[in-house]
């Protein structure tokens, strides 16, 4: 498969917060420092609608508190949109962070929600390893499987699977549930089998009950994310690219930002992670730059922010795709070339128009080569 990943989706929904790069531009107030004694690793809960990712992010944060390893972070906190807390479901991905003994994560809890799927292929898209949660209760869902064939699109190798509800379940239930996901796994080309898993129940641990399946079962997972997902290897002497996720309103180092046409030169007077200062930012780093000299309207989200001349806007690409069936999520009919459709990428999203490389036409179920 070529280098560049292309998702395509024919619908429109709007998208929000999805990357972890912030361009600010105001003064700020006394900040911490970050201090890089860890190695940092992007990981993130995925799965379907309602069977606990943000409570186990919750969960996560909460028990790890305990050791003086993370800020606990309450349910509500991360999903704090009006919206979320209206319709109880994450629709923005949320960035989170915390330590283990052994390292610093970055954590994205994407939404399940089939109507947001965007936004976790953009939240998984920085990932190193994932987090599966799959309900005891509820098994298999149809974006249990639709996370799992995107994760592994997107590249994500190393999958932990975390069976929540442990409370609400029986013990049947819950060995039918776990043959389900490795079956699952292994049928979207992981090592079902030997997938690690752990089972537990994350409102368990947020509310000081049931310790066995409660806060031991999210050390345990802690403990498995540890030694199963490894630290990637970061090319720390690549020129920086950094996409723009959001922009807020405020006006060293060269910078250049590049996209929508535009070329802006710029200088990186700051930089911080999880709104510590950083003395230095590496790849993989879930970073903000504080950039001198701008307006707000200058800069939008999709953007890159980039070394000076080290790359270059183009407005046609060509990729290797693979196309989504209507059971994982994607279109029931095929198509031609000249169909319209949005391009997301990174944190940008553009129309484009497809023109099939490599054949007439494309069923869903099927690779292609698009330009
Ligand atoms: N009984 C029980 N309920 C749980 C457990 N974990 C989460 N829940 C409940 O399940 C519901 C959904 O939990 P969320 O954490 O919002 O699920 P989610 O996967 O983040 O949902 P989306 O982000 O909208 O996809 C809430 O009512 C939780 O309280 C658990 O271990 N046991
Ligand atoms: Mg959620």
């Amino acid at each position: 498969m070529a280098a560049c990943r292309v998702f395509l989706t024919l619908s429109s929904s709007p998208i929000s917060r999805v990357f972890p790069a912030f361009v600010q531009t105001r003064n700020y107030a006394e900040k911490r420092i970050y201090q890089r004694d860890k190695p940092h690793c992007n990981i993130g809960t995925i799965g379907h609608v309602d069977h606990g990712k943000t409570t186990l992010t919750a969960a996560i944060t909460k028990v790890l508190a305990g050791k003086e390893l993370a800020k606990a972070k309450r349910y509500d906190e991360i999903d704090n949109a009006p919206q979320e807390k209206a319709r109880g479901i994450t629709i923005n991905v949320a960035h989170i962070e915390y330590n283990t003994e052994n390292r610093h994560y970055g954590h994205t809890d994407c939404p399940g929600h089939a109507d947001y799927i965007k936004n976790m292929i953009i939240g998984t898209s920085q990932m190193d390893g994932a987090i599966l949660v799959v309900a005891a209760t509820d098994g298999v869902m149809p974006q249990t499987r639709e996370h799992l064939v995107l994760a592994k699109q997107i590249g994500i190798e190393h999958i932990v699977v975390f069976i929540n509800k442990l409370d609400a379940a029986d013990e049947e239930m819950v060995e039918l549930v776990e043959m389900e996901v490795r079956e699952l796994m292994t049928e979207m080309g992981y090592d079902g089998d030997n997938a690690p898993l752990v089972k537990g129940s994350a409102l368990a641990a947020i509310e000081e009950r049931n310790e066995e399946i409660g806060t031991k079962a999210i050390e345990e997972l802690m403990k498995i994310v540890d030694e199963h997902i490894p630290t990637p290897v970061r090319e720390l002497d690549k020129p920086f690219l950094l996409p723009v996720e959001s922009v807020y309103s405020i006006a060293g180092m060269d910078g250049e930002f590049i996209g929508f046409g535009k070329k802006i030169k710029s200088t990186i007077t700051g930089i911080e992670m999880f709104h510590k200062t950083l003395e230095e930012a590496h790849a993989g780093d879930q970073m903000a730059a504080l950039v001198r000299g701008l307006k707000r309207d200058d800069v939008t989200k999709g953007m890159v922010l980039a070394k000076p001349g080290s790359v270059k806007a183009h407005d046609n690409i060509e990729g290797q795709v693979y196309v989504l069936t209507k059971d994982e999520g994607g279109r029931s009919k095929p198509f031609t070339s000249y169909l319209q459709m949005l391009v997301y990428s990174k944190t940008w999203r553009s129309s484009a128009q497809v023109i099939v490389v490599d054949k007439e036409m494309v069923m869903p179920g099927e690779d292609a080569k698009y330009v």
